[in-house]
């Protein structure tokens, strides 16, 4: 068995948190952005982090949020990881981190080569990085649109902080995307959906056995 962690992204419910929990997932992702299908009210989030076992890390995906809103989400949730979803720099970034005395991951899209330039500045900054798939133009979401980048530009690249694949993973395809880039930590929503915003247990199983695998 490998030492894979996998973040499921996206939870919903209850019921989604049982199947995180019951495929032993490390990171359980909560999203705050109205304009997703997946986004959480602060009251149903809490209730979701409440029913979390010690162990799995519960993470808030916002995307350019201000202070005023990271406020509300660290005061009423317990929280151990805060996401970076937008298009906040690293200075924001290093200003969340010290303002809130958590972790930060910073979620970068990436296309091409190009957009693997700033990765180095953000890893000073963050705590982790997200190499997630760069939204196409006009998405109304930056991210869980189940798109894929090309995992070949990531090979022989370190960072100088723990980072995990994400974009487009599925339980099918994830043991090409861990043999290719060398990730050991990878984090997927649409891959384990039956419909957009809706969490399939057997999916989520799936995909964590395959990273085990
Ligand atoms: O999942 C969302 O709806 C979402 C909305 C706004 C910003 C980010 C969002 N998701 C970010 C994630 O961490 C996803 O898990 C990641 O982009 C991979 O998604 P997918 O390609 O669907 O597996």
């Amino acid at each position: 068995m490998s030492d894979i962690r996998v973040k499921i992204c996206g939870l919903r419910s209850l019921s989604d948190m049982a199947a995180v929990v019951s495929s032993r997932a490390s990171y359980a992702g909560m999203v705050f952005f109205p304009k997703s299908p997946r986004h959480l009210s602060l009251e149903q989030a809490r209730v979701l982090a409440f029913a979390a076992p010690p162990g799995l890390a519960k993470v808030a995906l916002t995307v350019d949020a201000e202070d005023a809103m990271l406020d509300e989400l660290v005061d009423q949730i317990p929280l151990d990881l805060l996401q970076l979803h937008g298009h906040e720099t690293p200075a924001r970034v290093a200003e969340v981190k010290a303002r809130y005395g958590l972790p930060v991951m910073k979620a970068i899209g990436v296309a091409d080569e190009a957009d693997l330039a700033g990765l180095m500045e953000y890893s000073l900054a963050a705590d982790q990085l997200l190499i997630d798939a760069k939204p196409p133009n006009g998405a109304e979401v930056p991210g869980g649109n189940g798109l894929a980048f090309d995992w070949r530009l990531l090979v022989g690249r370190k960072w100088l902080k723990p980072w995990m694949l994400a974009g487009g993973l599925t339980p099918e395809n994830l043991a090409e995307a861990l043999r290719l880039t060398g990730a050991r930590q990878v984090d997927v929503s649409s891959g384990v959906e039956s419909a957009v915003g809706v969490k399939d247990p057997q999916r989520i199983a799936a995909f964590v056995k395959a990273a085990q695998s």
